[in-house]
């Protein structure tokens, strides 16, 4: 049973709340969008429960096809950026008011433009939330320096209302509510030029993989929660390709050198101990990448470090 007296933002019964976000609009590949599915079938309901969670679910997933507009022409570079932010939307209203209730948010994606949603849904209730984000990718290109289109590549930018990604063509509902000091980076190892300048003139925390070699994991998860203030309601949102791809290989953009299995894991068991959780995403496991070996490792992987979030401990 994990230890749920410590929960400074969190109301008894100890509740989580999962979101089931089957969407995959915001990259090219099909497939991310089976990933809660696929997450919940392996049983991660019960999982939780059995940790001495009341976990509050929809079985029957939105699959947000009722939200795709009949069509969707490129806004400037962006694809798919109405389904994107109808999707969005959804998503930060569900989370909003699952956080306002007192309830741990539990995002299973669906592709990483998902935190868009997430997370304006957390700094919603919480306008001082730190924002954890765990992932090979610092996500953070606006609609003036993406290279691909894609918008699971931008979310960062477009919370934090950024030069270029303010006021963007259809996401008028989305206003900025991550200030540039609110976020940590843990994991970076493929991040674009455009994306480097961005975390430099805004003095973003960020440690990549370079810190973490150096620091050590353990260094590296204190000095972010450090940063972030110990008091602080805390979003963790965890993109499993920060991962190295010999560990969660089933997932769309894999980057060699990443973190390993234990590292993952200890951020999330470090994250529960402070007693600051409100939100946690579990991001980018697409279930049709790979061998059926590789695809059960991932999600796998992708329960577990769910389960160390809300508490699993070794001992
Ligand atoms: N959530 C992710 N896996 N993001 C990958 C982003 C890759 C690249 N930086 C882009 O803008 O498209
Ligand atoms: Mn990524
Ligand atoms: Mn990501």
């Amino acid at each position: 049973m994990a230890d749920m007296t410590h929960h400074k933002f969190l109301k008894a019964p100890y509740t989580v709340g999962i979101v089931g976000a089957a969407f995959s609009g915001g990259q090219p590949r099909g497939g991310v969008e089976q990933g809660p599915a696929r997450l919940v079938e392996f049983g991660l309901p019960s999982q939780l429960s059995s940790l001495g969670w009341n976990v509050d679910i929809d079985e029957k997933f939105p699959t947000y096809e009722h939200l795709r507009p009949p069509s969707d022409q490129d806004i400037g570079k962006l694809k798919n950026a109405r389904y994107v932010s109808a999707v969005t939307k959804s998503v930060s209203d569900s989370v909003k008011s699952l956080v306002a209730k007192g309830h741990l948010a539990l995002t299973l994606g669906g592709d990483h433009s998902l935190a868009m949603g997430t997370i304006s849904g957390s700094a919603a209730v919480y306008p001082d939330v730190g924002v954890i984000w765990v992932d090979a990718h610092a996500d953070i290109n606006t609609p003036e320096t993406t290279e691909t289109g894609n918008l699971h590549g931008c979310p960062v930018s477009f919370l934090m209302g950024l030069p270029g990604a303010r006021n963007i063509p259809s996401f008028e509902w989305l206003s900025p509510c991550l200030p540039t000091n609110r976020i940590v980076y843990i994991g970076l190892r493929d991040v674009d030029v455009p994306e480097k300048k961005i975390l430099k003139d805004n003095n973003i925390k960020a440690f990549s993989m370079h810190e973490v070699d150096k620091y050590g994991i353990g260094k590296v998860v204190e000095m972010a929660l450090d940063y972030l203030g110990r008091d602080k309601p805390v979003h963790l949102s965890f993109d499993v390709d920060a991962l190295d791809p010999s560990v969660a290989p089933a997932t769309g953009t894999p980057v060699r050198g990443g973190l390993t299995f234990r590292e993952g894991h200890f951020i999330c068991e470090a994250v529960y101990e402070t007693g600051n959780l409100v939100a946690v995403d579990i991001m980018e496991v697409n279930p049709l990448l790979g061998d059926q070996a590789y695809v059960l490792q991932t999600i796998q992987i992708g329960c577990s470090l769910t389960r160390t979030a809300l508490g699993e401990t070794l001992l």
